[in-house]
Protein backbone atom coordinates (compact mmCIF):
# COMPACT_ATOMS: atom_id res chain seq x y z
CA UNK A 1 0.00 0.00 0.00
CA UNK A 2 1.03 3.98 -0.58
CA UNK A 3 2.75 5.67 2.28
CA UNK A 4 2.88 7.57 4.07
CA UNK A 5 0.32 6.65 6.91
CA UNK A 6 -2.45 8.33 8.06
CA UNK A 7 -2.38 11.32 9.93
CA UNK A 8 -3.15 10.71 14.40
CA UNK A 9 -5.49 13.65 13.66
CA UNK A 10 -7.47 11.25 10.62
CA UNK A 11 -6.88 8.01 12.50
CA UNK A 12 -8.21 8.97 15.61
CA UNK A 13 -11.43 10.95 14.29
CA UNK A 14 -14.81 9.38 14.91
CA UNK A 15 -16.82 8.61 11.00
CA UNK A 16 -19.85 8.79 10.85
CA UNK A 17 -20.86 5.70 8.77
CA UNK A 18 -24.66 6.26 9.06
CA UNK A 19 -24.87 10.09 7.41
CA UNK A 20 -21.89 8.51 4.38
CA UNK A 21 -23.47 9.31 1.00
CA UNK A 22 -20.23 8.98 -0.59
CA UNK A 23 -17.15 7.28 0.06
CA UNK A 24 -14.78 10.06 1.57
CA UNK A 25 -11.45 10.25 0.10
CA UNK A 26 -9.96 9.13 3.25
CA UNK A 27 -12.28 5.50 2.65
CA UNK A 28 -10.76 5.37 -0.38
CA UNK A 29 -8.90 2.63 -1.15
CA UNK A 30 -6.88 2.03 -4.78
CA UNK A 31 -6.28 -1.24 -6.35
CA UNK A 32 -8.73 -2.82 -4.78
CA UNK A 33 -9.62 -4.65 -8.28
CA UNK A 34 -6.37 -5.76 -8.90
CA UNK A 35 -7.60 -8.96 -9.14
CA UNK A 36 -11.25 -10.46 -10.53
CA UNK A 37 -13.75 -11.68 -7.79
CA UNK A 38 -15.20 -14.90 -7.86
CA UNK A 39 -18.64 -15.35 -6.32
CA UNK A 40 -19.48 -17.53 -3.53
CA UNK A 41 -22.75 -19.10 -5.47
CA UNK A 42 -21.03 -19.29 -8.85
CA UNK A 43 -18.09 -21.10 -7.27
CA UNK A 44 -20.04 -23.56 -6.15
CA UNK A 45 -19.39 -27.36 -7.17
CA UNK A 46 -16.45 -25.62 -8.98
CA UNK A 47 -12.56 -25.18 -8.37
CA UNK A 48 -12.88 -22.15 -6.32
CA UNK A 49 -15.74 -23.62 -3.77
CA UNK A 50 -14.42 -23.31 -0.44
CA UNK A 51 -14.21 -26.22 0.97
CA UNK A 52 -16.87 -27.70 3.87
CA UNK A 53 -15.67 -29.62 6.99
CA UNK A 54 -18.04 -31.01 8.87
CA UNK A 55 -17.20 -32.34 12.21
CA UNK A 56 -20.58 -34.01 13.32
CA UNK A 57 -23.07 -36.45 11.35
CA UNK A 58 -21.81 -39.41 12.77
CA UNK A 59 -18.93 -39.43 10.33
CA UNK A 60 -15.72 -41.51 9.60
CA UNK A 61 -13.16 -39.52 11.95
CA UNK A 62 -10.12 -40.46 9.59
CA UNK A 63 -12.12 -38.92 6.67
CA UNK A 64 -13.02 -35.61 8.70
CA UNK A 65 -9.08 -35.19 9.44
CA UNK A 66 -8.68 -36.23 5.44
CA UNK A 67 -11.30 -33.11 4.71
CA UNK A 68 -9.39 -30.66 7.29
CA UNK A 69 -5.96 -31.77 5.98
CA UNK A 70 -6.68 -31.21 2.56
CA UNK A 71 -8.36 -28.04 3.37
CA UNK A 72 -5.56 -26.72 5.64
CA UNK A 73 -2.85 -28.01 3.06
CA UNK A 74 -5.23 -26.06 -0.20
CA UNK A 75 -7.07 -23.47 1.50
CA UNK A 76 -5.60 -22.25 4.69
CA UNK A 77 -9.14 -21.63 5.57
CA UNK A 78 -12.57 -23.40 5.46
CA UNK A 79 -16.55 -23.33 6.29
CA UNK A 80 -17.12 -25.76 9.42
CA UNK A 81 -19.90 -27.00 10.04
CA UNK A 82 -21.75 -30.16 12.43
CA UNK A 83 -19.63 -28.23 15.24
CA UNK A 84 -22.59 -28.61 17.80
CA UNK A 85 -22.52 -24.98 19.19
CA UNK A 86 -26.48 -24.34 19.56
CA UNK A 87 -27.86 -21.66 16.92
CA UNK A 88 -28.92 -19.39 19.18
CA UNK A 89 -25.51 -17.97 20.57
CA UNK A 90 -24.74 -16.54 17.23
CA UNK A 91 -28.15 -14.55 17.16
CA UNK A 92 -27.53 -13.41 20.45
CA UNK A 93 -24.48 -12.01 19.54
CA UNK A 94 -25.10 -10.45 16.64
CA UNK A 95 -27.58 -8.24 19.05
CA UNK A 96 -25.34 -7.57 21.39
CA UNK A 97 -22.70 -6.19 19.00
CA UNK A 98 -25.27 -4.13 17.03
CA UNK A 99 -26.17 -2.26 20.57
CA UNK A 100 -22.61 -2.00 21.06
CA UNK A 101 -21.39 -0.24 18.22
CA UNK A 102 -25.13 1.81 17.86
CA UNK A 103 -23.76 3.60 21.67
CA UNK A 104 -23.40 7.50 21.46
CA UNK A 105 -19.23 7.85 20.02
CA UNK A 106 -18.35 9.27 23.55
CA UNK A 107 -19.29 5.87 25.21
CA UNK A 108 -17.35 4.10 22.91
CA UNK A 109 -14.19 6.57 22.88
CA UNK A 110 -14.02 6.41 26.87
CA UNK A 111 -12.78 2.33 25.98
CA UNK A 112 -10.57 3.65 22.73
CA UNK A 113 -7.37 1.49 22.07
CA UNK A 114 -4.49 3.67 23.72
CA UNK A 115 -1.25 3.77 21.63
CA UNK A 116 0.50 0.38 22.50
CA UNK A 117 -2.58 -1.62 23.91
CA UNK A 118 -4.42 -4.38 22.69
CA UNK A 119 -7.93 -4.06 24.13
CA UNK A 120 -10.25 -1.93 23.12
CA UNK A 121 -12.83 0.39 20.16
CA UNK A 122 -11.05 0.99 17.57
CA UNK A 123 -9.34 -0.07 14.69
CA UNK A 124 -7.07 -3.31 14.25
CA UNK A 125 -3.65 -2.57 14.69
CA UNK A 126 -2.10 -3.17 11.40
CA UNK A 127 -4.62 -0.04 10.17
CA UNK A 128 -1.38 2.25 11.25
CA UNK A 129 0.51 1.28 8.22
CA UNK A 130 -2.30 2.19 5.48
CA UNK A 131 -3.08 5.64 4.00
CA UNK A 132 -6.45 5.21 4.15
CA UNK A 133 -8.94 4.14 6.78
CA UNK A 134 -11.32 0.75 6.61
CA UNK A 135 -14.79 1.03 6.35
CA UNK A 136 -15.71 -0.71 9.92
CA UNK A 137 -15.81 -0.20 13.59
CA UNK A 138 -14.18 -2.39 15.54
CA UNK A 139 -13.51 -3.49 19.35
CA UNK A 140 -10.58 -5.53 20.49
CA UNK A 141 -10.45 -7.60 23.77
CA UNK A 142 -8.59 -11.05 25.84
CA UNK A 143 -11.51 -12.74 26.10
CA UNK A 144 -10.15 -13.60 29.58
CA UNK A 145 -11.15 -10.00 30.62
CA UNK A 146 -14.51 -9.35 29.07
CA UNK A 147 -16.06 -7.72 32.58
CA UNK A 148 -13.05 -5.85 32.81
CA UNK A 149 -13.09 -4.28 29.55
CA UNK A 150 -16.75 -3.58 29.39
CA UNK A 151 -16.90 -1.65 32.75
CA UNK A 152 -15.11 1.36 30.36
CA UNK A 153 -18.21 1.28 28.01
CA UNK A 154 -20.93 1.15 30.59
CA UNK A 155 -20.08 2.99 33.65
CA UNK A 156 -22.97 1.99 35.51
CA UNK A 157 -22.26 -1.79 35.60
CA UNK A 158 -26.23 -2.29 34.85
CA UNK A 159 -28.54 -4.49 33.14
CA UNK A 160 -27.30 -4.19 29.28
CA UNK A 161 -23.61 -4.39 30.68
CA UNK A 162 -24.27 -7.70 32.10
CA UNK A 163 -26.33 -8.87 29.29
CA UNK A 164 -23.42 -8.18 27.24
CA UNK A 165 -21.02 -9.44 29.13
CA UNK A 166 -22.82 -12.88 29.46
CA UNK A 167 -23.36 -13.33 25.68
CA UNK A 168 -19.79 -12.38 25.57
CA UNK A 169 -18.54 -15.05 27.50
CA UNK A 170 -20.91 -17.69 26.11
CA UNK A 171 -19.87 -17.30 22.85
CA UNK A 172 -16.33 -17.75 24.55
CA UNK A 173 -17.20 -20.88 25.99
CA UNK A 174 -18.22 -22.31 23.20
CA UNK A 175 -15.50 -20.93 20.89
CA UNK A 176 -12.71 -22.22 23.67
CA UNK A 177 -14.37 -25.95 23.64
CA UNK A 178 -14.84 -25.81 20.13
CA UNK A 179 -11.01 -24.58 19.32
CA UNK A 180 -10.41 -27.26 21.55
CA UNK A 181 -11.66 -30.07 19.59
CA UNK A 182 -10.51 -28.62 16.56
CA UNK A 183 -7.08 -28.83 17.67
CA UNK A 184 -6.71 -32.83 18.15
CA UNK A 185 -8.67 -33.01 14.58
CA UNK A 186 -5.85 -30.91 13.18
CA UNK A 187 -3.28 -32.79 14.59
CA UNK A 188 -4.60 -36.23 13.78
CA UNK A 189 -4.46 -34.49 10.15
CA UNK A 190 -0.89 -34.16 10.42
CA UNK A 191 -0.90 -38.37 11.14
CA UNK A 192 -0.57 -37.50 15.05
CA UNK A 193 -2.35 -40.68 16.22
CA UNK A 194 -4.50 -40.11 19.34
CA UNK A 195 -2.25 -42.31 21.65
CA UNK A 196 0.84 -39.93 20.39
CA UNK A 197 -1.68 -36.94 21.56
CA UNK A 198 -2.08 -38.41 24.71
CA UNK A 199 1.44 -39.44 25.26
CA UNK A 200 3.14 -35.98 23.31
CA UNK A 201 3.82 -33.17 25.81
CA UNK A 202 3.43 -30.54 23.27
CA UNK A 203 0.78 -31.29 21.59
CA UNK A 204 -1.17 -31.60 24.92
CA UNK A 205 0.46 -28.11 26.23
CA UNK A 206 -0.28 -26.75 22.89
CA UNK A 207 -4.33 -27.25 23.17
CA UNK A 208 -4.37 -26.89 26.98
CA UNK A 209 -2.68 -23.44 26.84
CA UNK A 210 -4.51 -21.52 24.25
CA UNK A 211 -5.03 -18.13 24.51
CA UNK A 212 -8.25 -16.26 22.75
CA UNK A 213 -8.74 -12.66 21.61
CA UNK A 214 -11.60 -11.57 20.52
CA UNK A 215 -12.39 -9.13 18.08
CA UNK A 216 -15.86 -7.61 17.65
CA UNK A 217 -16.36 -6.42 13.48
CA UNK A 218 -19.17 -4.23 12.55
CA UNK A 219 -19.38 -3.31 8.69
CA UNK A 220 -22.10 -0.53 7.80
CA UNK A 221 -23.81 -0.65 4.88
CA UNK A 222 -22.07 1.27 2.22
CA UNK A 223 -22.56 3.52 -0.19
CA UNK A 224 -20.41 2.70 -2.49
CA UNK A 225 -19.35 -0.97 -2.19
CA UNK A 226 -16.91 -0.86 -4.72
CA UNK A 227 -14.64 1.81 -3.64
CA UNK A 228 -14.08 1.15 0.04
CA UNK A 229 -12.77 -2.08 2.24
CA UNK A 230 -14.32 -3.50 5.68
CA UNK A 231 -11.03 -5.11 6.25
CA UNK A 232 -7.40 -4.96 4.03
CA UNK A 233 -6.36 -7.94 2.68
CA UNK A 234 -3.70 -10.01 5.90
CA UNK A 235 -3.02 -13.07 7.21
CA UNK A 236 -3.90 -13.81 10.45
CA UNK A 237 -0.38 -14.08 13.34
CA UNK A 238 -1.71 -16.54 15.67
CA UNK A 239 -3.21 -20.17 14.87
CA UNK A 240 -6.43 -20.32 13.64
CA UNK A 241 -9.31 -17.80 13.59
CA UNK A 242 -13.00 -18.93 14.30
CA UNK A 243 -15.12 -16.26 12.57
CA UNK A 244 -18.57 -16.06 13.32
CA UNK A 245 -20.39 -13.88 10.62
CA UNK A 246 -23.81 -12.58 9.60
CA UNK A 247 -25.62 -14.30 6.93
CA UNK A 248 -23.66 -11.86 4.38
CA UNK A 249 -20.94 -12.59 2.35
CA UNK A 250 -18.05 -10.51 2.71
CA UNK A 251 -14.64 -12.61 3.64
CA UNK A 252 -13.03 -12.94 0.61
CA UNK A 253 -9.36 -15.47 0.43
CA UNK A 254 -6.98 -14.86 -2.51
CA UNK A 255 -6.25 -17.74 -4.66
CA UNK A 256 -3.48 -17.95 -6.92
CA UNK A 257 -2.74 -18.82 -10.74
CA UNK A 258 -4.38 -16.35 -11.57
CA UNK A 259 -4.56 -14.36 -8.57
CA UNK A 260 -8.49 -13.82 -7.87
CA UNK A 261 -10.36 -12.94 -4.79
CA UNK A 262 -13.04 -15.83 -3.86
CA UNK A 263 -15.73 -14.87 -1.46
CA UNK A 264 -16.88 -16.98 1.09
CA UNK A 265 -20.23 -18.04 1.55
CA UNK A 266 -22.33 -17.23 4.92
CA UNK A 267 -24.85 -19.93 5.50
CA UNK A 268 -26.63 -19.79 9.04
CA UNK A 269 -25.25 -21.78 11.82
CA UNK A 270 -21.58 -22.02 9.91
CA UNK A 271 -17.82 -20.79 10.84
CA UNK A 272 -15.26 -19.78 8.68
CA UNK A 273 -11.93 -20.84 9.44
CA UNK A 274 -8.95 -19.09 8.74
CA UNK A 275 -5.29 -20.29 9.49
CA UNK A 276 -2.72 -17.85 10.81
CA UNK A 277 1.13 -17.77 10.37
CA UNK A 278 2.14 -19.63 13.72
CA UNK A 279 0.05 -22.75 12.41
CA UNK A 280 2.24 -22.73 9.30
CA UNK A 281 5.29 -23.21 11.56
CA UNK A 282 4.36 -25.12 14.29
CA UNK A 283 3.02 -27.54 11.47
CA UNK A 284 6.56 -26.90 9.44
CA UNK A 285 4.42 -25.18 6.27
CA UNK A 286 2.50 -27.77 5.96
CA UNK A 287 -0.74 -26.14 6.79
CA UNK A 288 -0.86 -22.76 5.11
CA UNK A 289 -2.09 -19.55 6.70
CA UNK A 290 -4.78 -17.76 4.39
CA UNK A 291 -4.18 -14.14 2.78
CA UNK A 292 -7.88 -12.70 3.28
CA UNK A 293 -10.00 -9.76 3.50
CA UNK A 294 -13.54 -8.26 4.14
CA UNK A 295 -15.48 -6.79 1.53
CA UNK A 296 -18.17 -4.36 2.60
CA UNK A 297 -21.86 -4.20 1.04
CA UNK A 298 -24.34 -1.98 -0.34
CA UNK A 299 -27.24 -2.60 1.26
CA UNK A 300 -26.82 -4.69 4.15
CA UNK A 301 -24.62 -4.03 7.95
CA UNK A 302 -22.27 -7.06 8.05
CA UNK A 303 -20.58 -8.07 11.42
CA UNK A 304 -18.47 -10.53 12.11
CA UNK A 305 -16.55 -11.98 15.53
CA UNK A 306 -13.08 -13.58 14.95
CA UNK A 307 -11.97 -15.49 17.86
CA UNK A 308 -8.37 -15.42 17.78
CA UNK A 309 -6.84 -18.42 19.00
CA UNK A 310 -2.82 -18.45 19.67
CA UNK A 311 -0.11 -19.70 21.81
CA UNK A 312 0.52 -17.70 25.29
CA UNK A 313 2.86 -14.72 24.84
CA UNK A 314 5.48 -16.86 26.69
CA UNK A 315 5.51 -19.84 24.48
CA UNK A 316 8.22 -20.90 21.79
CA UNK A 317 6.39 -21.87 18.78
CA UNK A 318 8.61 -24.44 17.07
CA UNK A 319 7.80 -27.01 14.56
CA UNK A 320 5.81 -30.02 15.82
CA UNK A 321 8.27 -33.30 15.15
CA UNK A 322 5.16 -35.05 13.91
CA UNK A 323 5.22 -32.48 10.70
CA UNK A 324 9.03 -32.81 10.24
CA UNK A 325 9.61 -35.47 7.38
CA UNK A 326 12.26 -38.09 8.86
CA UNK A 327 15.84 -37.56 8.33
CA UNK A 328 15.15 -33.40 8.15
CA UNK A 329 15.59 -30.42 9.91
CA UNK A 330 12.58 -28.53 11.28
CA UNK A 331 11.87 -25.34 8.38
CA UNK A 332 11.61 -22.95 10.86
CA UNK A 333 13.45 -21.75 14.23
CA UNK A 334 11.37 -21.11 17.02
CA UNK A 335 9.75 -17.86 18.25
CA UNK A 336 7.22 -16.64 20.74
CA UNK A 337 3.70 -15.05 19.22
CA UNK A 338 5.24 -11.35 20.15
CA UNK A 339 8.20 -11.80 18.89
CA UNK A 340 6.77 -12.87 15.40
CA UNK A 341 4.70 -9.85 15.43
CA UNK A 342 7.54 -7.69 16.02
CA UNK A 343 9.19 -9.20 12.96
CA UNK A 344 5.91 -8.83 10.55
CA UNK A 345 5.53 -5.28 11.76
CA UNK A 346 9.18 -4.75 10.46
CA UNK A 347 8.77 -6.74 6.98
CA UNK A 348 6.97 -4.63 4.42
CA UNK A 349 4.05 -7.12 4.06
CA UNK A 350 1.22 -8.34 5.57
CA UNK A 351 1.19 -12.14 4.87
CA UNK A 352 3.15 -14.66 5.96
CA UNK A 353 6.27 -13.82 4.11
CA UNK A 354 7.62 -12.58 7.53
CA UNK A 355 7.90 -16.38 7.73
CA UNK A 356 10.53 -16.44 5.55
CA UNK A 357 12.92 -14.75 8.13
CA UNK A 358 12.60 -17.38 10.67
CA UNK A 359 13.38 -20.17 7.86
CA UNK A 360 16.35 -22.27 8.97
CA UNK A 361 18.56 -23.10 5.14
CA UNK A 362 18.96 -26.41 4.44
CA UNK A 363 22.12 -28.20 4.42
CA UNK A 364 24.13 -26.35 1.51
CA UNK A 365 21.31 -23.73 1.06
CA UNK A 366 21.61 -19.81 1.43
CA UNK A 367 18.58 -18.71 2.83
CA UNK A 368 15.06 -20.46 2.54
CA UNK A 369 11.87 -18.55 0.86
CA UNK A 370 8.62 -19.24 1.55
CA UNK A 371 6.86 -21.02 -1.67
CA UNK A 372 3.66 -19.01 -2.78
CA UNK A 373 0.50 -20.10 -0.81
CA UNK A 374 -2.55 -21.46 -2.37
C1 LIG B 1 -4.70 -11.41 18.68
C2 LIG B 1 -4.64 -10.51 17.73
C3 LIG B 1 -4.57 -10.85 16.29
C4 LIG B 1 -4.61 -9.48 15.59
C5 LIG B 1 -3.93 -8.60 16.62
C6 LIG B 1 -4.63 -9.04 17.90
O1 LIG B 1 -3.97 -8.60 19.02
C7 LIG B 1 -6.08 -8.55 17.91
C8 LIG B 1 -6.58 -8.11 16.54
C9 LIG B 1 -6.08 -9.02 15.40
C10 LIG B 1 -6.09 -8.30 14.08
C11 LIG B 1 -7.46 -8.22 13.37
C12 LIG B 1 -7.30 -7.50 12.03
C13 LIG B 1 -6.06 -7.91 11.25
C14 LIG B 1 -4.81 -8.01 12.17
C15 LIG B 1 -3.56 -8.28 11.34
C16 LIG B 1 -4.70 -6.80 13.06
O2 LIG B 1 -4.02 -5.83 12.91
O3 LIG B 1 -5.48 -6.98 14.17
C17 LIG B 1 -5.11 -9.06 13.22
C18 LIG B 1 -3.97 -9.40 14.20
C19 LIG B 1 -3.20 -10.64 13.78
O4 LIG B 1 -3.77 -11.70 13.51
O5 LIG B 1 -1.98 -10.53 13.68
O1 LIG C 1 -14.93 -10.07 8.73
C1 LIG C 1 -14.37 -11.11 8.42
O2 LIG C 1 -14.98 -12.06 7.93
C2 LIG C 1 -12.88 -11.26 8.59
C3 LIG C 1 -12.32 -10.56 9.78
C4 LIG C 1 -10.83 -10.70 9.86
O3 LIG C 1 -10.18 -11.19 8.99
C5 LIG C 1 -10.12 -10.23 11.05
O4 LIG C 1 -10.74 -9.51 11.90
O5 LIG C 1 -8.93 -10.57 11.17
FE1 LIG D 1 -8.16 -11.79 9.69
Amino acid sequence: MPSPPISPAAATAYFEFRSAEHVPETHEWPGLHDHPSVDAVAAAGRDDAVPVVDLGGGGDPAAVARALARAAEEWGAFLLVGHGVPEGVAARMEEQIARLFALPAADKDRAARRPGEMNGYGRPPYALRFSRLMWSEGYTFAAATIRDEFRRVWLDGGDDYLRFCEVMEEHHREMMALGKRLVDVFFRALGVTDEQIAAGETEREIRETLTATMHLNLYPKCPEPERAIGLAAHTDSGFFTLIMQSPVPGLQLLRRDPERWVTVPAPPGAFAVVLGDLFQLLTNGRFRSAFHRAAVNGDRDRISVPYFLGPPGGMQVAPLAAAVPPGRKPAFRPVTWPEYMRVKGKASGLDASALAMLQVPEEGEEGGVVPPKN
